[in-house]
C-alpha cells in the first residue's frame, strides 16, 4: 500500500524549512530549505518565494495529503482591503516600536486602573503578556504613530504563518484568512486564557474607532482543517492545517508534555514549557503564550541567539567548530571574562536600546580562546535566567531538551548542564519546528483528537559539573550595559 505523505513548513527567521513526513510513522522521506534575506523588515513575498524554492528542493506536494505551516511570531503583516500588503512586515526582533510598547503599557494601565505604572499587571491580566516591541500590537502603534496614511489603510492584519496559509489557499478572500491559538496569543490583542481577540486593544493600538471592520484571522481549534482542494501556483490539490507559531510547532514536534522545557536556540534564544494553565506575569519576562494542542507555552524569549556565536566566530575568523574548539579550550568562566550579549539590544530582560558589554578583560583573558569561551557561556547564561523565571511562574521544569541551529554547537552542548545546573537533552539535529507542523498536518488529515504518535527523536543526554560562579557573575554584571 502507498504510504500517505504529510509536509510541515517552518518559515523562519533566516530560512524557510520543508520536511515531507509519513503519516503514520513519522519517518522523514524528504528535505528542502531555502534562505531568507536578512534584515528585520521584509517584504513578505520574499517568504513566499522562499517557501516555493523549499518546496521545490523537497521535491514539490504532488504527493503529499495535508500541509501545515509554522511560523515565525509576531511579525505584523497589515493587508489593505484589497489583500496587498501594505508596506515589509516588521519581524519580531524589529525594536523600533519599544516605545510604542512603553506607551500602550502606560495607556491601558490609566484606562483600566487609574495608574500608569499598573500597566504591565492590567496587559498580562487581558492578553498573558506584557507588551515589548517584538509583539504585534506595538508594532500597529508604531505604524499609527509613523505612517499613519498606512495605518488608516489596514483592512485586515495577519501573522507571518497566516499569511503564507493564506497564500497557500490561493488568498482569494479575506473569509479563508486563518490562524491558530498559539500564534494568536503572541500578537498583544488576544486574550490567552480566555481564546477570544480583545478588539479594543486593536483599537488602542491603531488610535482607530472603526477596527469593528477590520479582519483579523479566524482562530481555528486546535486539529481543525483550514480547508482543501486545489493550492495556489499549482502546488498540488490537498488538504491544509491550520498552521503555528514556530515555538509551539516546535512543542508538536518534541511531543513535549508537562514537565518538559525546550531551549530553541535560534536567531532568538526561546525556553518554552507546555503548561496546562495560562500563565500572566506582570514582570514580563514570561510570556503567557498557547501552544498548538489546546494548552498553554509559557516562554522566555531573547534577542540574541545563534547570531551571538556566528559574531563571535566572524570576529575570530572562525568556523564554528573553530568556534566551539576555542570556547572548550578555555578554563570554566572564561577567567573572569564576561560577554552580556546584548548585541541585537534585548528582550528578556526588556532593553531594547541596550549593547553588549564585554568585561573583565586582562592580558591573561585577552585570547581567542576566552572571547568564545565567554560568548557561549554568555548565551547560556541568558537563556538559564530563562529557565528560571518560567520556574518562578509555577511551571515544572524536569527535562530540558535543546533544539535550534546553535544546539549543533559542541560547546553549547558540553556547557549547558554546568550552566543549567542540571542535564540536558540534545536530541539529534533536525526541524523540530516543521516536524510540528508535519505532525499537525497529518492530525488534521486524521480527523482524530488527538496528534499521531510519532517516534520521538533519539537524544543525547549531557551532564557535568554545576558551574553555578558562571552564572553568579554574570548576574553581576549583566546590567553593566550602555544604551546605543
Ligand atoms: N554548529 C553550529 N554552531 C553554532 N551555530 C550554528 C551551528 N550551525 C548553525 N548555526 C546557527 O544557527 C542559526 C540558524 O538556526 P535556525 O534555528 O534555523 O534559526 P532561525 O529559526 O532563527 O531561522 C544560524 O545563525 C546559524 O549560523
Ligand atoms: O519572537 C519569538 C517568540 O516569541 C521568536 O521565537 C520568533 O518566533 C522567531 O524565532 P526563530 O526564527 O529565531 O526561531
Amino acid at each position: 500500500m502507498r504510504e500517505t505523505l504529510v509536509a510541515g513548513i517552518d518559515s523562519s527567521t533566516q530560512s524557510c524549512k520543508v520536511v515531507v513526513r509519513d503519516a503514520a510513522t513519522g519517518a522523514l522521506r524528504r528535505f528542502g530549505q531555502a534562505p531568507h534575506p536578512d534584515g528585520t523588515e521584509v517584504d513578505p513575498e520574499a517568504w513566499w518565494d522562499a517557501l516555493r524554492v523549499a518546496l521545490a528542493a523537497a521535491g514539490g506536494l504532488d504527493d503529499v495529503a495535508a500541509v501545515s505551516v509554522a511560523g515565525q511570531q509576531h511579525g505584523l503583516v497589515a493587508l489593505d482591503a484589497e489583500g496587498e500588503v501594505i508596506r515589509p512586515a516588521l519581524l519580531w526582533n524589529d525594536t523600533r516600536s519599544a516605545g510604542a510598547a512603553r506607551d500602550l503599557i502606560a495607556e491601558l494601565g490609566r484606562a483600566d486602573r487609574g495608574d500608569a505604572a499598573a500597566g504591565p499587571a492590567a496587559w498580562a491580566e487581558a492578553t498573558g503578556s506584557v507588551p515589548v516591541a517584538s509583539l504585534t500590537v506595538t508594532k500597529l502603534r508604531w505604524l499609527a504613530d509613523h505612517e499613519p496614511e498606512n495605518a488608516a489603510r489596514v483592512a485586515a492584519v495577519a501573522l507571518p504563518h497566516d499569511w503564507l496559509t493564506w497564500r497557500l489557499s490561493g488568498a482569494t478572500s479575506f473569509d479563508t484568512l486563518v490562524t491558530d491559538r498559539s500564534d494568536a496569543s503572541g500578537t498583544g490583542y488576544f486574550d490567552t486564557a480566555r481564546g477570544v481577540y480583545r478588539r479594543d486593544l486593536l483599537a488602542l493600538a491603531l488610535r482607530r474607532d472603526d477596527v469593528e471592520g477590520v479582519v483579523l484571522p479566524r482562530v481555528l481549534g486546535p486539529g481543525v482543517e483550514a480547508g482543501r482542494g486545489d493550492l495556489a501556483a499549482d502546488l498540488g490539490h490537498l488538504v491544509l492545517a491550520p498552521g503555528a507559531g514556530d515555538n509551539a510547532g516546535a512543542a508538536l514536534g518534541l511531543g513535549m508534555v508537562r514537565g518538559d522545557v525546550a531551549i530553541s536556540i535560534g536567531t532568538s534564544g526561546v525556553v518554552s514549557a507546555v503548561a496546562p494553565e495560562p500563565v500572566a506575569d506582570p514582570t514580563g519576562l514570561v510570556a503567557g503564550f498557547a501552544d498548538a494542542t489546546g494548552s498553554f507555552l509559557p516562554l522566555a524569549v531573547t534577542l540574541n541567539g545563534s547570531r551571538v556565536l556566528d559574531a563571535a566566530a566572524r570576529l575570530l575568523g572562525v568556523d564554528h567548530a573553530g568556534l566551539s574548539a576555542l570556547a572548550l579550550a578555555a578554563p570554566a568562566g572564561a577567567g573572569g571574562l564576561t560577554l552580556v550579549p546584548y548585541l541585537d539590544g534585548e528582550r528578556t530582560p526588556n532593553l531594547p536600546e541596550a549593547t553588549g558589554s564585554l568585561l573583565g578583560l586582562t592580558l591573561s583573558t585577552m585570547t581567542p580562546e576566552h572571547l568564545a569561551r565567554a560568548a557561549v557561556e554568555g548565551l547560556l547564561c541568558g537563556l538559564a535566567d530563562g529557565v528560571e523565571a518560567v520556574r518562578a511562574q509555577g511551571v515544572p521544569v524536569e527535562r530540558i531538551r535543546l533544539i535550534g541551529g546553535a544546539a549543533r554547537s559542541e560547546a553549547v552542548r558540553t556547557l549547558a548542564p554546568g550552566i543549567l545546573g542540571g542535564p540536558v537533552q540534545v536530541p539529534t539535529p533536525g526541524e523540530y519546528v516543521a516536524d510540528g507542523a508535519a505532525r499537525q498536518a497529518a492530525w488534521v488529515l486524521s480527523g482524530e483528537p488527538e496528534p499521531p504518535t510519532w517516534t520521538t527523536a533519539e537524544v543525547r543526554i549531557y551532564d557535568g559539573e554545576p558551574a553555578p560562579q558562571v552564572r553568579e557573575r554574570y548576574a553581576a554584571r549583566r546590567h553593566l550595559v550602555t544604551g546605543r
